[in-house]
């Protein structure tokens, strides 16, 4: 059951800075660089190269990144979710799915915050690679570490960050709605 916004969190009591703005910054250029390195390869010259953002979590990485990535990209977004306002996954979502025409014969970048448990990622590869991409990469920003992650072992290809098993929050992840546009990542206390 989704629960209404929570304005009275109190990040100084309620939660813990576990990463700041320094440290994600840096890793977002990180990341940038391995991508410009990756996608600058010959194979990629003169492709069409679809760079989506992952709504609504990957809003605030995509746009921190897309500052540094110095190869021709096409810009779009798709929208599924698992998590609502809970701190839990269910069932996956589809509210915009890849446009076909969009997907076909194109190199795809999936661009989101946090690879959690992993299942929506994986649909979401799963949905370009059968409409017909050429290949499909991931990056995250974040990368939960725990064992509950897909069995078939698919994982992004570029990872910002590790973070612990918590429940976190800021830099587009929300806690129940509210606090994507922090530039920091908070936990949840336990
Ligand atoms: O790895 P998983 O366990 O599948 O979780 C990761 C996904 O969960 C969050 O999306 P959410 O469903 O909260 O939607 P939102 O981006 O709109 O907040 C996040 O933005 C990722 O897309
Ligand atoms: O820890 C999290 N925080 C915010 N959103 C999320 N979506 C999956 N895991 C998380």
């Amino acid at each position: 059951m989704n629960q209404e916004p929570s304005p009275s969190l109190n990040l100084r009591t309620d939660a813990d800075l576990v990463i700041n703005e320094d440290t994600i910054d840096d890793a977002i250029r990180d990341i940038a660089t391995r991508l410009n390195r990756h996608f600058g390869q010959s194979q990629f010259s003169h492709q069409n190269i679809v760079a989506y953002c992952i709504m609504n979590g990957g809003l605030y990485f995509s746009g921190q990144l897309l500052r540094y990535l110095d190869f021709p990209l096409q810009l779009s977004y798709l929208h599924a979710t698992r998590y609502g306002n809970n701190t839990t996954g269910s069932d996956l979502k589809w509210h915009t799915r890849p446009n076909p025409k969009t997907i076909h014969n194109a190199h795809i970048l999936l661009m989101d915050d946090i690879f959690d448990e992993g299942l929506t990622l994986e649909a979401i590869d799963k949905e370009c690679r059968e409409l017909g991409a050429k290949s499909v990469h991931s990056v995250v920003l974040t990368d939960k570490q725990h064992p509950r992650k897909p069995k078939s072992g698919f994982k992004p290809d570029f990872i910002g960050l590790e973070v612990d098993d918590r429940y976190i929050f800021g830099c587009g992840m929300d806690y129940q709605g509210l606090y994507r546009n922090l530039p920091e990542i908070y936990a949840l206390k336990p």
